[in-house]
């Protein structure tokens, strides 16, 4: 017999993919926090971050590797993620993971957006658009292949620069995303010493690119 004190998440997330899941009623969570945006166009602002579980691309340099495997995270409900940003002063919420788009985000942004949010989001582009954004930061991977439909989406790109090789991709990514969207060149971080002076370099040469750093770990603040 199933105990009446449980909560319905709790009944639904022993059976993986259900209905709940599935729909973007409940959403693995591998970590949120009020802090900076560390990196691109709104470096600097306030932002409330949900990291969700999953990611299928496999950046052999990724950041958050714990992020990788959904299961390994517990589900939270729309109404929990909305009810936990309003506990903070700030309106601005960054939708990360993992790849937040192997998710459906459409209840989760409408109810954002309900409740007076400013929804960004920081995706790959490997995954079917879903949910209404205020903001789309697309960071395409070698590893796999940005959709045309999420880089039509951006507002702004931000190539992750590993080595020389990827200026020409920048370039390639570039000539895929509207002409308003804004470019950014971001060092990979355990590669930013070595890298650093060509990026500037580049930037100086092709001042449609700007200089993105991961300003949050400089802080040292999540
Ligand atoms: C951890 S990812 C999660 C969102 C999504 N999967 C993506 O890659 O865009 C968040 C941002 O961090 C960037 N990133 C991840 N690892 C990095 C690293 N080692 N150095 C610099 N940027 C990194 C990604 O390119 C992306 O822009
Ligand atoms: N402060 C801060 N800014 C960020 N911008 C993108 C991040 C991410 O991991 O998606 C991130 C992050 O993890 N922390
Ligand atoms: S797509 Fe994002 S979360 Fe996934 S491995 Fe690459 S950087 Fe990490
Ligand atoms: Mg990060």
């Amino acid at each position: 017999m199933i105990p009446v004190t449980l909560l319905s998440s709790e009944i639904i997330a022993p059976f993986g993919e259900s209905a709940g899941l599935s729909s973007g009623a409940l959403l693995p969570v591998m970590e949120q926090f009020y802090t900076i945006q560390g990196e691109g166009y709104n470096t600097g602002r306030a932002a409330y971050f949900i990291r969700l579980g999953g990611c299928d691309v496999g950046c052999h340099w990724c950041d958050v590797k714990e992020s990788w495997d959904a299961d390994a995270h517990p589900r939270q409900s729309v109404p929990q993620l909305v009810e936990a940003v309003l506990e903070h002063a700030g309106r601005n919420v960054v939708i990360t993971g993992g790849e937040p788009l192997m998710h459906d985000l459409g209840p989760l942004t409408a109810a954002l957006q309900a409740a007076g949010c400013r929804t960004w989001i920081e995706t790959s582009g490997a995954h079917p658009l879903s949910g209404t954004w205020d903001w789309v930061c697309v960071s395409p991977k070698k590893f796999k292949a940005p959709l045309p439909e999420v880089l039509a989406a951006a507002h702004e790109l931000k190539v992750i620069v590993f080595n020389g090789t990827d200026f020409a991709w920048a370039e390639e990514h570039a000539a895929q995303v509207p002409g308003t969207a804004r470019l950014y060149l971001q060092p990979e971080w355990s590669r930013a010493a070595r890298m650093t002076p060509e990026l500037v370099e580049y930037v100086k040469q092709h001042p449609q690119w700007q200089v993105s750093l991961q300003t949050h770990k400089y802080l040292d603040i999540p």
